[in-house]
């Protein structure tokens, strides 16, 4: 018989902490040992760092960039648990903080867990190939509630990647990341950010593909927090057992196991 994995998460009482502990707790494979807040909070949910760094399996961060980086270095400290990080909004110090961490202990990170956004960065880095930056422009739209507190999002950073990918040019060389004032020609090969927050809006994201003649626009919207829960469900089943390294939704997706 296969023991339960046991799971803590931090941010466990945000938006998407509270979705992700009702989807761990209907799901027999799981045992949710309690969820992770702000240094010296309290909550009925609650357990101590140290408890939950020593005795879960996985831990799933969705709190904020900076709670998860000093995580990721506490958990590499002991050599466990695994991280799942959904948190987004990272700085290049950050990032680098976890790429450290991850030589130590398995680290799956994904601005996204939907498996519809996942699919649509795979269509985005094929166009990408094929449309010519000479010809296409390429930028990318978000939409986000009136809470959210990171632009660009961390979604449209990874379908930023995407694109990158596909013109196999390193993304901060051709990033724009929002317009103002008198901002001249558009850069050729250029790949423009721009964000719209507002009321309850889940998350949506755009790329347009925009030449002199055409337009491809590709689009996915949330209709709700569940599927990104389920998503990381996936992954935390997923990075039981793996060696240390970072790893992404694709890894998960692509995975026979
Ligand atoms: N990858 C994905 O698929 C998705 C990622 N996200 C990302 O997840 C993150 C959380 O989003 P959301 O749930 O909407 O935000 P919320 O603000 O609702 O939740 C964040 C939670 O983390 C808590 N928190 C803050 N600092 C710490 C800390 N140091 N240690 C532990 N907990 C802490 C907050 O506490 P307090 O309330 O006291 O501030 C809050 O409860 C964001 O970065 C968002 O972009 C969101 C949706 C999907
Ligand atoms: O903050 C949110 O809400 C979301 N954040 C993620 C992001 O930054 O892309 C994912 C989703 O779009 C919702």
């Amino acid at each position: 018989m296969t023991l339960p994995i046991k799971v803590a998460v931090a941010g466990s009482r945000g938006r998407m902490g509270q979705t992700i502990v009702a989807v761990l707790q209907s799901d027999e494979a799981v045992d949710y040992i309690g969820g992770i807040g702000r240094p010296g909070q309290v909550d009925a949910d609650f357990i101590d760092i140290e408890t939950a760094v020593e005795t879960a399996d996985v831990i799933i961060d969705f709190s904020t960039a900076a709670s998860a980086a000093t995580l990721a270095e506490r958990c590499a400290r002991r050599g466990g648990p695994a991280l799942v990080i959904g948190a987004t909004g990272f700085d290049r110090g950050e990032e680098d903080r976890i790429a450290a961490a991850a030589r130590q202990i398995p680290i799956l990170r994904s601005g996204n867990f939907s498996i519809g956004l996942n699919m649509l960065t795979g269509l985005v880095s094929q166009l990408s190939g094929i449309l010519p930056a000479e010809t296409w422009d390429i930028e990318i739209v978000e939409a986000h509630h009136r809470r959210k507190v990171d632009a660009p999002s961390g979604t449209a950073l990874m379908i930023g990647e995407a694109a990158a990918l596909g013109r196999a040019v390193p993304l901060e060389t051709v990033e724009r990341r929002g317009r103002d004032g008198l901002t001249g020609v558009r850069p050729q090969g250029e790949i423009g950010f721009s964000a719209v927050r507002g009321g309850g809006i889940v998350g949506e994201h755009s790329v347009i593909f925009a030449s002199e003649e055409e337009v491809i626009t590709i689009s996915h919207a949330a209709l709700g927090r569940d599927m990104f829960a389920r998503g990381a469900l996936a992954a935390t089943r997923w990075i039981v057992g793996k060696p240390s390294g970072e790893y992404t939704m694709s890894d998960v997706l692509n995975s026979d196991q």
